[in-house]
């Protein structure tokens, strides 16, 4: 990451934690002693403890709704799993919840063993934990504030039972609001993977998730562009929807790796299961980027 970037907004100080007389909750601040960071909370121990046969756990973010992190984060997860890689996702998204959609776990229900929550496997193998699980319909929504939403979060990580894996894909909620900054300091990640269409304003809230890693120590894996281009049903030309990529820019203005381009498939419905056997537009330009991913992530490990 560009050093040279300081347009960064630091967080307001905590007197209590100047002072070192903050609970070990604190220990995340960016104004706590290094004694007092060095603290772990009972939650990540917990957390710590569940997540110890997770070799990488990778966040998918977004700084805009709707630019399509968790069609990307099911893709990915989809391409990980046909290499061969034992995948989980963890779907941080309490109020929109689209992953059980996208993995064909529609209307599924969570259950309980002596060794936690059990996540729920799709036909690819690939175990998913989703709130979408706990309501009563997929149309009930989760009228819960933010708060709680984040407690939901942290109690899917501290109580499920994961086994191995080799990835954690966390798909959270767009924007840098308190619930995907508290997972992100939560959870001990590899990095983020940041989502953007090349729209101007999609653009725009990407620097203030860079912005944000960059406060709270998180490191961005890359980015990757979504819905960039259309093929020419024609030819071989590439219609690119919003011009020269803007993400691409974005990414050299911050010394940020691209990932990859996802081009948009006319033929993706959007409710209906990614296909299993991969035979999408989607999933098919994932299958490098996933690729891309999985070695950064083992460089950052
Ligand atoms: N490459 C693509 N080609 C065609 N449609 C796409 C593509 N990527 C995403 N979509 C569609 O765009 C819409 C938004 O995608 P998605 O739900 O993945 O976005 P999101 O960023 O997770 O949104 P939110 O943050 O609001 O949950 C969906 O209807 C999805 O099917």
């Amino acid at each position: 990451m560009s050093d040279t970037n300081d347009n960064t907004l630091s967080a307001p100080e905590c007197s209590s934690c100047k002072d070192g007389k903050g609970s070990s909750k604190c220990a995340s601040c960016p104004s706590a002693s290094p004694e007092m960071r060095a603290k772990k909370s009972e939650t990540e121990q917990q957390i710590e403890q569940r997540l110890s046969k997770v070799k990488h756990r990778i966040a998918i973010v977004s700084g805009k709704g709707g630019v399509g992190k968790s069609t990307v984060t099911a893709s990915m997860a989809l391409s990980l799993s046909m290499l061969g890689k034992k995948v989980g996702v963890l779907d941080a998204d309490v109020s929109g919840p689209n992953i059980p959609h996208l993995l064909g776990l529609e209307g599924r229900k969570l259950e309980a063993s002596m060794e936690g929550l059990e996540p729920i496997m799709n036909r690819n193998g690939i175990k998913v934990i989703s709130s979408e699980f706990v309501l009563t319909t997929s149309d009930t929504p989760m009228l819960w504030r933010g708060p709680m939403r984040t407690t939901l979060v942290t109690q899917f990580v501290t109580d499920t039972n994961w086994g191995e894996l080799d990835y954690l894909l966390i798909d959270l909620p767009p924007g840098t609001g308190d619930e995907p900054m508290s997972v992100m300091q939560q959870i001990p990640l590899d990095g983020i993977v940041i989502v953007s269409t090349s729209s101007n304003l999609s653009v725009l809230d990407v620097s203030k998730i860079i912005n944000m890693a960059k406060t709270i120590n998180v490191p961005v894996l890359g980015l990757i562009e979504n819905m960039s281009y259309m093929q020419c049903p024609d030819c071989d030309r590439k219609i690119r929807l919003f011009g020269e990529s803007k993400v691409e820019r974005l990414a050299k203005q911050y010394g940020l790796r691209m990932i990859g381009e996802i081009p948009l498939d006319p033929l993706n419905s959007g409710v209906d299961e990614l296909p299993a056997d991969g035979r999408s537009l989607i999933v098919t330009a994932m299958k490098p980027i996933a690729q891309r991913v999985a070695d950064l992530a083992e460089k950052h490990k």
